[in-house]
């Protein structure tokens, strides 16, 4: 079946239907990562957008439904160049096509996903959509009727979507090396990736995934040892509210750690700014730099948004990390509160998992504040 990609200005790229028919809008992004197409579908600060992968051959290693950062799909739409029919990989259980299908995903393939990827570095992210239901050369009319539609969308209410109704708790998976307590972990659950819960237990922390929306009186209540600050959709400014309660949850002293979402909204709440960067960082090699100025690691990301950093009030807290790309914020270390946050992806999946040490530090830190270790 014949699908087209309408971009919002006026853009036509012809392929071919992958997942299910019909019309979808959002915000069209790329992700330059080779491999890590189950992660990257199943992230949940994907909502809204539509994925393009650079990488011109997805699925050949097939989908299993262990490899998944959440329970479904959130995103609008799925392009890439080639998706393979015939995956090849013992723990294959399906293909991309049939994955896309299971959760009613809007696709396409057989387009020129590099000339598309100028595109969007060129002019910045833009709106789009994909549909089976018309060929916009053939019915110019259609697409008059549908660009008015294309060029309003906005991603919002997005955390709102994404986030947990309700409480649960996840049991560690090894014994931490200070005795057999684990140490309790809340994690505000903005849109998170299954890997930051897997981070944690595989650390000796005893997790309770928390909806976005939790108080800080609620949080106090649980009495955990640490907080987390999960990845999520959508733009940080938006979520007014989560901010405040993320303020006064860290004005408490407890140890906390945010990742890309989470350390957008930390940011805000100590009087910082964000902003929307032209094309964002989305793919496993993006390298950042700590300002000591003696590393560089490579790192996963998926950001369209970004702290800025000139804008962190002195007194609060200083940038710790920079994308060695384009300079952007990509961590903060701050005084003010017993927390560090960082722009990129520790938990990886997919993408190197170079950074996964932070996820220590994260328990030193919360160790140190026990009095188990002196972490001076
Ligand atoms: N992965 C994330 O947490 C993304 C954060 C935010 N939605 C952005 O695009 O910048």
């Amino acid at each position: 079946m014949q699908a087209y990609l309408i971009l919002a200005n006026g853009r036509v790229f012809r392929g071919q239907s992958i997942g299910c028919p019909g019309t979808t809008i959002g915000e069209v992004v790329f992700a330059t990562g080779m491999v890590g197409f189950e992660e990257t579908l199943t992230d949940p600060s994907y909502y809204g957008q539509i994925i393009t992968q650079t990488y011109p051959l997805i699925g050949n290693y097939g989908m299993n439904h262990e490899d998944v950062e959440s329970t479904k799909i959130w995103a609008r739409g799925y392009i890439v160049r080639e998706a393979c029919k015939t995956p090849s990989n013992f723990r294959s259980e399906e293909t991309l096509d049939s994955f896309l299908k299971q959760y009613g995903i809007i696709g396409i393939e057989g387009i020129d996903t590099r000339s598309l990827t100028r595109t969007l570095r060129e002019s910045g992210v833009m709106n789009g959509a994909i549909t089976t239901e018309f060929d916009p050369e053939a019915q110019p009319e259609k697409v008059a009727e549908l660009m008015p539609q294309i060029q309003a969308y906005a991603v919002t209410d997005a955390v709102k979507t994404v986030t947990c109704r309700q409480a649960t708790t996840y049991e560690p998976t090894v014994q931490g090396a200070w005795g057999e307590t684990p140490l309790h972990v809340a994690l505000l659950d903005l849109g998170c990736k299954n890997n930051i819960v897997r981070c944690l237990q595989k650390r000796g922390c005893r997790v309770t995934v928390l909806p976005g929306t939790t108080t800080a009186a609620e949080l106090k209540a649980l009495n955990p040892d640490g907080l987390m600050l999960s990845n999520g959709p959508g733009d940080p400014a938006e979520n007014v509210e989560i901010i405040k309660n993320i303020g006064e949850m860290l004005d408490s002293g407890i140890p906390a750690f945010g990742i890309c979402l989470g350390h957008q909204l930390t940011a805000l709440a100590a009087g910082a700014k964000t902003c929307k960067l032209k094309y964002g960082h989305r793919g496993a090699n993006q390298p950042v730099s700590h300002y000591s100025g003696k590393r560089t690691y490579i790192t996963s990301q998926n950001h369209g948004y970004a702290v800025e950093g000139e804008t962190l009030p002195a007194e609060v807290g200083r940038v710790s990390y920079r994308n060695a790309n384009d300079g952007t914020c990509e961590g903060v270390d701050y005084f003010r509160w017993n927390c560090f946050t960082v722009q990129f992806h520790p938990e990886a999946n997919g993408g190197p998992k170079d950074t996964e040490f932070l996820f220590d530090e994260f328990v030193s830190r919360m160790l140190a504040a026990k009095g188990v270790i002196n972490n001076a």
